[in-house]
């Protein structure tokens, strides 16, 4: 299975130029992007790094067709200028194309982890038996082939994190977003998780996108992005270490 669609823009999955983001504060404006140039490459895990309040969020926002930037432009798979389209157009993209990862896991409490993975398929259309093996298959990826008929509340918060990525993962995305998704975490289920993420890069030839303050994470990124006060101040290619270890296992 490959997701390695390339659109308009060859290797990259997102091409932005010139993101200005503003917010009010009282009677003036903070401006928050300060003209950010960037871009992803598919098949690439990049990690988006830098101090609390320097925009990693809210670019991540902006690329995503979350949060409308004053300026620039996002180009993104087969689509030019994501922020020209009308929001409905915007909303379908993001369903049929992006997958999201948070550091909340948003999960809804009454669903089992089947149910949390089916539902987002439905949504785009599937048939329940295709939504339910897909869903399965989703699941068992991440390892939680044993857990599919749990709620979360008696999962651990390393099992939830892995049920959000396979309801990320499930329908396939050409690009995935994940913000901080191992900060809740413990070394031991962090490594699960962004051994995922790079998986999610490597296998499925997603352009992973991962905001996180934690160095520790880089052994497993193509690229390091550092952001500070809004301007990408470092940009950096590695080799990454698919088998890096984050904790000693106890
Ligand atoms: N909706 C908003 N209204 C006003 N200010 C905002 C809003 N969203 C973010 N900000 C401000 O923009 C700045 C950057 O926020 P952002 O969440 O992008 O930073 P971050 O680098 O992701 O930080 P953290 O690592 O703490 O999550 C912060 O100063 C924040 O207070």
């Amino acid at each position: 299975m490959t997701t390695k669609v390339h659109g308009n823009h060859g290797d990259f999955a997102i091409e932005a130029k010139g993101l200005v983001k503003r917010f009010k504060s009282g009677k003036s404006f903070v401006e928050v992007l300060k003209g950010v140039d960037f871009d992803a490459r598919h098949g690439d895990l990049t990690m988006v790094m830098g101090p609390s309040g320097s925009g990693k969020s809210t670019l991540v926002a902006t690329l995503s067709g979350l949060l409308r930037p004053e300026e620039g432009r996002v180009d993104m798979l087969d689509v030019d200028d994501l922020w020209k389209m009308s929001s409905g157009k915007i909303d379908k993209f993001r369903l049929d194309h992006c997958g999201f990862i948070f550091q909340g896991f948003n999960l809804f409490p009454a669903l089992t982890a089947l149910q949390q993975v089916e539902v987002v398929l439905k949504f785009q259309g599937l048939s329940s038996g295709d939504a339910k093996r897909r869903a399965t298959a989703a699941l068992e990826e991440v390892g939680l082939g044993p857990r599919l008929h749990q709620r979360p509340t008696i999962l651990s918060g390393g099992e939830k994190q892995r049920v959000a990525i396979a309801r990320a993962l499930a329908k396939d995305p050409q690009i995935l977003f994940a913000d901080e998704p191992t900060s809740a975490l413990d070394g031991e289920n962090g490594q699960i998780v962004i051994r995922l993420l790079r998986r999610a890069a490597t296998e499925h030839g997603a352009a992973v996108i991962c905001v996180t303050h934690d160095p520790r994470l880089e052994a497993w990124a193509d690229r390091v992005i550092k952001i500070e006060d809004g301007k990408i101040v470092d940009d950096q290619r590695h080799t990454p270490d698919p088998n890096a270890v984050l904790a000693s296992h106890h």
